[in-house]
């Protein structure tokens, strides 16, 4: 097993950059079922962390504790030095407009068009924008942002599965969040869309300078984009560590994440 270490990313350590999200000792069960046993993760400021773990690992129980959507048995929960256990429900909405979501699939609406995608969130959380009179100047740079801004007045069923994908970064984007949950960015796609996507990650990232936490099952997307991995198994940070340096261990456990 690999233990939690200080690991250079960049020129500084990451010892010295800012926790923007900070769970500790996270337990979680459903009756008998032990989903998470004391997991621990920090994400560190403009950091993109992947957490792989296999199907029913508990990836998406852990993300709804981060979000307030599920409360855990036990453990620490903070993000942007927020614990969230104390958050009311007003606190945790202007919370989570902080966050940008990418979900498994895309998950546009389909009977709304690009632009009403992309200003649904913005509907949500008004409060973060204040009295907006256009939106189309945030929808196009948002759009701008993926490249895809010609396709605003678009249904989603007109587009192909990687502009989706794309439209789909430009709604998580929209709200200029911090942080960005990526929830298996590249499932379903074919892989020169997968490495658009990635590359489409990273600018966003350079150009926003957010705090990624990506979860994936792709081996490519975990290696092109993480600083640092952790894996998530029986519930624990079962090992952690840059990609590099996880594809050498000797422990069964850890080399089955990278079988390909
Ligand atoms: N609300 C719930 N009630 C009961 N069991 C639940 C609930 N939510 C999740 N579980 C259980 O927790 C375990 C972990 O589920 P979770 O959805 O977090 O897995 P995952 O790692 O995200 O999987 P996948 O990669 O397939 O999305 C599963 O055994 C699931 O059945």
């Amino acid at each position: 097993m690999i233990m939690e270490k200080e690991i250079a990313v960049g020129p500084e350590s990451v010892k010295e950059k800012k926790v923007i999200i900070d769970i500790k000792g996270l337990y979680k069960s459903f009756g008998e079922n032990h989903v998470l046993n004391g997991f621990n993760m920090k994400l560190y400021e403009g950091e993109n962390l992947v957490v792989m773990g296999k199907s029913g690992s508990g990836k998406s129980v852990m993300i709804k504790c981060l979000v307030g959507l599920m409360e855990p048995d036990k453990g620490y929960v903070s993000v942007m030095e927020h614990d969230i256990s104390t958050l009311d429900q007003e606190s945790l909405d202007v919370l989570r407009a902080d966050i940008g979501f990418l979900f498994q699939g895309s998950a546009l609406y389909d009977s709304m068009t690009v632009r009403e995608n992309l200003e649904f969130p913005m509907r949500r959380h008004r409060k973060k924008l204040g009295d907006i009179e256009d939106t189309t100047p945030f929808v196009m740079e948002a759009l701008e942002s993926v490249g895809l801004e010609h396709t605003m007045e678009l249904m989603p069923a007109e587009l192909s599965g990687g502009m989706k994908r794309r439209v789909a970064l430009a709604r998580a984007i929209i709200l200029r969040p911090k942080i960005i949950f990526y929830d298996e960015p590249t499932s379903g796609l074919d892989p020169i869309t997968s490495k658009e996507i990635i590359e489409l990650m990273r600018s966003i990232q350079k150009k926003y300078g957010t705090s990624s936490l990506i979860i994936t099952h792709d081996v490519d997307c975990a290696r092109v984009i993480s600083e640092r991995i952790i894996l998530l198994v029986d519930g624990v940070n079962y090992a952690e560590g840059s990609y590099h340096e996880l594809i050498k261990s000797k422990d069964a456990k850890v080399q089955a994440f990278f079988k390909k």
